[in-house]
């Protein structure tokens, strides 16, 4: 078959559409899909998908038609070398995810709280920054998740590798890895006190009897058997999911945060469901919490964090009418398809309600904050119970003092952001005596 690539708005005859997308990221791309529709050709090499049934066709076939490895933009990766890793990665992912089940994910429950607390404490009266803040607490949440009470220590070099990340994955014009530029160089050494931490936690704990029950993710790679997991394959989940969760659902709350302050009617139904629970020593069941549960979603489809994805064509594909060589890169933007007035009504308006009737609010696939296919979050669980308790928790213990809610904008950069968006948290006075819970006070 001969390739033939949807047409796309020509841009610049040396820097192409990046100058514009640079300048105004999402309202270029809804341009684009105004103007082409729902295939547009970003550059010669690049095709953004609008239509969220073939988006999930696409996401369905990772692995096999399509990668998910390599970077939006880049262009030129090797091919087989990319399969490669996919491969490694998915036998290493198809063990580790036995170590995202309910019994771990509610004993880190327990612990969580305790963790948002802590770092609010911290913070004291002052108005701070709310996506570091939130991001910090998402930090301590997965590492306590993937190493217990080791987790702590790991934090500041998982800060690290990510600050050194984000300059590369928010970038739209991608280096190559080989290339020695500095941004390159400081990711790679990121990376190298990343593993040597990882590392160094695994084998101490290889070194003592397996404890039963399994405490955290550690502890279930660690007892897997028939065959075991690799050294490298352990190191492997382990890495891949802190780096994965890492600042993804503290976006999200930060974006709560500013609901909340910014919706009395919202703010007081949240409540009402976190006053009703009575137990202080462990966390309310999802359950009880219908609504905050249904804010998070609605929150997860306004803000979506990971607000464009892509991926690589690996063999020849038919996209819709269109035919993609391999090497492509397919670029699909969970924000526009989640705003889209043709798959949902009132996308505009949060309305967290439109999740408490019987039928999705939306048309066909047109919700995927944790994307699809074979390479899903493996967090979608944990993510949701970590959201809906820590929400449920800061409505019913903080009063939130937001300056400005109502003007932050929207920041496209690796995760959509809201962009300088600061509050103060105090306690009311009724809750001084807060969550008593084992990785807690
Ligand atoms: C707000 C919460 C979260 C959101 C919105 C989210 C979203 C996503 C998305 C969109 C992907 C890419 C999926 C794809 O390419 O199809 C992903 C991958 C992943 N997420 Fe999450 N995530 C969240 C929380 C978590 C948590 C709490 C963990 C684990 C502690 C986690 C672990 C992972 C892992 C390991 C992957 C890589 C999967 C792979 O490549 O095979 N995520 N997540």
């Amino acid at each position: 078959m001969t390739e033939h690539l949807p047409p796309g708005p020509r841009g610049h005859w040396l820097r192409g559409n990046l100058p514009r997308y640079e300048a105004d990221r999402l309202g270029f791309l809804r341009r684009c899909q105004e103007e082409y529709g729902d295939f547009c050709s970003f550059d010669g090499n690049t095709v953004v998908v609008g239509d969220p049934v073939a988006v999930h066709e696409i996401l369905g076939k990772t692995n096999a038609e399509y990668l998910a490895e390599g970077t939006l933009f880049a262009g030129g990766d090797d091919l087989d070398e990319a399969a490669e890793r996919a491969a490694v990665w998915m036998a290493a992912r198809r063990k580790g995810s036995r170590g995202f089940n309910r019994r771990v994910a509610t004993a880190h429950a327990e612990r969580m709280i305790g963790m948002l607390d802590e770092q609010l404490g911290r913070a004291g009266a002052r108005t701070v920054d709310v996506q570091p803040l939130m991001a910090r607490v998402s930090g301590c949440m997965v590492a306590d998740y993937c190493f217990g009470g080791e987790g702590s220590a790991l934090v500041e070099t998982i800060e690290a590798q990510v600050a050194a990340a984000i300059p590369i994955m928010s970038a739209a014009r991608v280096l190559p890895r080989w290339m020695p530029a500095a941004r390159n160089r400081r990711f790679a050494a990121a990376r190298r006190r990343t593993m040597a931490a990882i590392g160094g936690i695994v084998d101490r704990r290889r070194a003592l009897p397996a404890p039963e029950p399994p405490r955290d993710l550690l502890d279930v790679l660690l007892a897997a058997r028939d065959p075991e997991l690799t050294q490298h394959q352990i190191e492997e989940v382990l890495r891949v999911t802190l780096l994965a969760s890492y600042g993804v659902p503290g976006t999200t709350l930060a974006w709560i945060v500013r609901e909340l302050s910014f919706r009395p009617d919202i703010q007081a139904r949240v409540q009402d469901e976190a006053t009703a629970w009575d137990g202080r020593d462990t966390p309310p069941e999802l359950a009880t919490l219908p609504y905050t549960e249904a804010l998070v979603k609605e929150i997860l489809r306004a803000y979506t964090p990971t607000w464009l994805m892509g991926r690589t064509v690996r063999e020849e594909v038919r996209v819709g009418p269109w035919t993609l060589a391999p090497g492509r890169q397919i670029m699909f933007c969970p924000y526009l398809i989640h705003r889209d007035p043709r798959w949902w009504d009132e996308p505009e308006k949060i309305d967290p309600g439109r999740w408490l009737g019987e039928k999705a609010p939306h048309a066909r696939h047109a919700y995927f904050p944790f994307g699809a296919g074979p390479r899903t979050c493996l967090g979608t669980h944990l993510g949701m119970l970590q959201l809906t308790l820590v929400t449920s928790w800061l409505a019913r213990r903080y009063s939130i003092a937001v300056e400005t809610p109502g003007t932050v904008p929207a920041s496209p950069a690796a995760l959509l952001s809201p962009a300088g968006l600061r509050a103060s948290f105090a306690v009311r006075e009724h809750e001084e005596a807060g969550f008593v819970s084992a990785g807690g006070r």
